[in-house]
């Protein structure tokens, strides 16, 4: 059987993972068309590679449809319940780094931590009726930090999929939490990261699904080395 690898089709992740996976000593021919979504490994017809999106990398990864995959960890975080009996994150790759955040409105002067966002959040409840609402597009890992990082219960998820950052000043919603690598979109939106909201610092990842047969094939260890090698480099 041949091992198969998933490397971003598109986006922001898919030049470097070509290229790590080159310095690996693994060149990759894109079958037929730039827009073919199957590759091979010059010289190793043992090895197959799958063109998807970053976030269809993750959810392969999940259900064993595909043996590595490059992917960020915040996808795999937030696309994978019990992630870590799924997935093996076999090398942090260096690039597509962001954070995901748990930002609220600047002129909120008083809040400037979890802890206070807790209060908040109860407050709000006691004075409007509502609870506090969230923007995210990362349901599960809101729930996991505010939640059981944080024992904070009484807020809402508003599901955004897309400009998270414009949600509260458009009355959609109270604070948001996103990603966010230079800041500059949270600024432009006036939000401000709280001093321990940090949720994930996420990059790109070797991820490889825990797949039975795994630790009896030699190629399998031989992927995940080269591409240790690659990003020592
Ligand atoms: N400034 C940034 N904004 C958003 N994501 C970023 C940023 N920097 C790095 N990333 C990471 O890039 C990954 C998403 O990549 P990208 O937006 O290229 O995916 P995509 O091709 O849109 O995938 P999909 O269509 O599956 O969502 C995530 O893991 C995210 O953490
Ligand atoms: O901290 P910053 O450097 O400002 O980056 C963060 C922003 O970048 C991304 O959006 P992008 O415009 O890239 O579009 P996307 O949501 O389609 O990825 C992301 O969704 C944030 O909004």
């Amino acid at each position: 059987m041949n091992v198969t690898v998933a490397l971003p089709s598109k986006g922001r992740m898919k030049e470097e993972a070509l290229a790590i996976f080159e310095r690996a000593g693994f060149p990759i021919a894109q079958s037929g068309s730039e827009r073919s979504y199957r590759g091979r490994v010059e010289g190793r017809e043992d090895i197959e590679i799958a063109f998807l999106s970053a976030s269809e990398i993750a959810r392969e990864l999940g259900r064993g449809g595909v043996d590595f995959g490059i992917t960020g960890e915040d996808l795999i975080r937030e696309g994978l319940a019990d992630s870590e009996t799924r997935v093996a994150i076999e090398a942090r790759l260096g690039f597509g780094r962001a954070d995901v955040v748990v930002a609220v409105p600047d002129i909120w002067l008083d809040v400037t931590t979890m802890a206070d966002l807790g209060d908040v959040a109860a407050d709000f409840r006691a004075r409007t009726g509502r609870r506090l609402a969230v923007a995210t597009k990362y349901w599960r890992l809101t729930q996991q930090f505010l939640s059981a990082t944080h024992g904070i219960q009484l807020y809402r998820i508003v599901e955004s999929l897309g400009a998270t950052e414009g949600a509260p000043a458009a009355g959609q919603a109270d604070i948001i939490v996103d990603i966010t690598s230079t800041g500059s979109t949270l600024k432009a939106n006036h939000l401000r990261v709280l001093s321990d909201g940090v949720v994930l610092r996420s990059e790109a990842c070797l991820v490889r699904a825990r797949c039975d047969g795994h630790a009896e094939d030699a190629r399998v260890k031989e992927i995940a080395e080269a591409v240790r090698g690659a990003v020592a480099r």
